[in-house]
């Protein structure tokens, strides 16, 4: 089965508003691509609509929606809800299996395997409330490992974690690719894209430029992009076909 994301001429609304306008092109299967642009481009509601988790839509979307798995910003997520480390990885079983079924010893040994493959050993159960930023981010991580899903998107990742567990995490994703996973990350840390990401999409809700991130990340692109969001009139309606 192919894992190509592609996008014709896609445009996706809040309302009759445009988040993201006239998108085109593709995410080669197996690629590791960063998802770069200024606060407001439009680069979650993008990932949130490869995921399947957007309505307002014109214009084409292709992608394998039940084998991508979702890293959602930490900002998005309620974390006072009383719920331990182990049931928010044993969550990746249910993602893929159905909610109503029992999971069986050997899933729940893979969640407390994923645990400690994030450095978490010993947290199973422990309140996700009571964990820092990082421990939380490293226990998403270790969803995502029991996900084992061929498409992972991943928003923000890296925010608000200390370097020591955003280099573990970085190295998942690494290893992610090198498992031949299609990996999409909206990331506003420009050097950890020179460094990390073959593939860049520069975003200002429409692409300003995609591919190669050192043909990507150029000063002329990066000073277009701030240009089309600053001159982004956020008021203005969709140019949908049925809006005329
Ligand atoms: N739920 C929503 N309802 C209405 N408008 C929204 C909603 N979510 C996002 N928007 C608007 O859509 C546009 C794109 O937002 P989006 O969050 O996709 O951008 P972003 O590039 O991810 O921004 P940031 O880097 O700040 O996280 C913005 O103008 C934003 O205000």
């Amino acid at each position: 089965m192919s894992y190509e994301i592609s996008l014709s001429d896609l445009t996706l609304t809040h309302g009759r508003r445009a988040a993201v306008h006239h998108c085109s092109g593709r995410f080669a299967p197996g690629s590791l691509t960063a998802i770069v642009g200024p606060n407001g481009a439009g680069k979650s509601t993008l990932l949130r609509a490869i995921a399947g988790l957007h309505s307002g839509m014109e214009g084409r979307l292709q992608a394998p929606r039940a084998q991508i798995a979702l890293l959602p910003q930490a900002a998005a997520l309620d974390r006072q809800f009383p719920i331990s480390c182990l049931d928010v990885v044993l969550f990746g079983h249910w993602a893929r299996a159905g909610a109503f079924r029992a999971l069986s010893r050997g899933e729940k040994q893979a969640a407390r395997d994923a645990l400690a493959a994030v450095g978490l050993e010993g947290f199973e159960a422990r309140l996700v409330g009571s964990l820092s930023v990082g421990q939380f981010q490293r226990v998403l991580f270790a969803r995502l490992l029991v996900q084992d899903a061929p498409v992972i998107l991943l928003d923000e990742p890296f925010n608000a974690v200390d370097a020591r567990t955003a280099q573990d995490l970085v190295r998942l994703v690494k290893r992610w690719h090198g498992e031949g996973r299609t990996i999409l990350a909206v990331l506003h840390d420009l050097e950890l894209v020179r460094a990390e990401f073959p593939e860049t999409l520069l975003l200002a809700r429409e692409p300003v430029a995609w591919g190669p991130t050192a043909e990507v990340l150029t000063a002329a692109n990066r000073m277009k992009a701030r240009m089309m969001a600053e001159a982004w009139d956020a008021e203005a309606e969709a140019c949908l076909r049925d809006a005329a």
